[in-house]
């Protein structure tokens, strides 16, 4: 966790004290799946790099409100969806806006690692090659430095035309981040990155996600209070759709204004 001194988010309804950007700024967010709705009145910023963790209980939106960051969540066909959220000062909700754009901006890691049935090289170079790299060594220096920035090159770089399929289930998350870092985001959406993942692999891809911080801003959803309370630099905990809390993580896990809080963190349900 970092141990610079950052601005105190108050609670939702309190003024905020904000002496840093924000990528995004979510205003009034509520959700429908169909007539059931899964997210009410969110309003929060995300800050430029630094981590911001979603916890909660199953069930309380946490996983829809990291979709709707670049709208991957309207790929449910009954999804609607009020209010705004800003991304770098333009509501991405605005008709005119692109949702190719906004993807590209903002990539996505998966809860199971999902390479593509291809080479290692392949799978990174897949997103350059469909923004029209076509140059072998330019693509060469994608491919290097994305594995490199996911921590992934010393343990492929002599096995690259290999299937992607024959790496570990942890390398195989790393090869996703990579591929990921290959069209160059700016925000990295993480869905339980290691829910899937054995112990030192996870170990791995937390040293990786503290050590993107530097150039990405990456909101990663836990299930485990832990990484939370490990990795990320500001925490938002989220119950039944709504944003309790969202602060500080040391603030957050050691004195939480909430008392719905304190009861999640401290166990006594979820
Ligand atoms: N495709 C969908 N269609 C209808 N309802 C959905 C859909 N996806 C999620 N929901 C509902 O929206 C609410 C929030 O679900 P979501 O998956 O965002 O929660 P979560 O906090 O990420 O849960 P978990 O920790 O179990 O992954 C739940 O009531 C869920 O049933």
């Amino acid at each position: 966790m970092s141990t610079i001194a950052k601005p105190i988010v108050k609670k939702q309804s309190e003024e905020k004290t904000i002496e840093k950007d924000s990528v995004f700024g979510v205003s009034n967010l509520n959700l429908w799946y169909g007539t059931d709705q899964a997210l009410y009145d969110i309003h929060m910023d995300i800050y430029k790099n630094e981590i911001t963790a979603i916890i909660g209980p199953s069930g309380c939106g946490k996983s829809t409100f990291l979709k709707t960051l670049n709208r991957m969540v309207e790929m449910v066909p009954i999804v609607k969806t009020s209010g705004t959220i800003k991304y770098n000062d333009e509501n991405i909700f605005d008709p005119k806006y692109s949702v190719e754009d906004l993807r590209t901006r903002v990539g996505m890691v998966f809860q199971k690692p999902n390479p593509f049935p291809k080479s290692i090289y392949d799978n990174v170079a897949y997103g350059p090659r469909i923004h029209g790299i076509k140059n072998k060594k330019d693509l060469d220096t994608i491919v290097e430095k994305s594995l490199k920035d996911a921590a992934l090159w010393d343990e492929v770089k002599d096995r690259l035309h290999e299937n992607a399929y024959g790496l570990s289930g942890g390398q195989q998350q790393r090869l996703c981040i990579a591929r990921c870092l290959a069209i160059e985001p700016d925000v990295i959406l993480m869905d339980e990155p290691t829910s899937a993942l054995d112990p030192i692999s996870t170990m791995k891809v937390e040293e990786l996600v503290q050590n993107l911080r530097e150039k990405y801003s990456i909101v990663i959803v836990t299930h485990n209070m832990q990484q939370a309370a490990r990795i990320s630099d500001k925490t938002a905990f989220f119950l039944n759709g709504e944003l309790v809390e969202f602060t500080e993580t040391d603030q957050l896990f050691s004195n939480p204004a909430d008392k719905r809080t304190e009861d999640y963190i401290t166990g006594r349900f979820g």
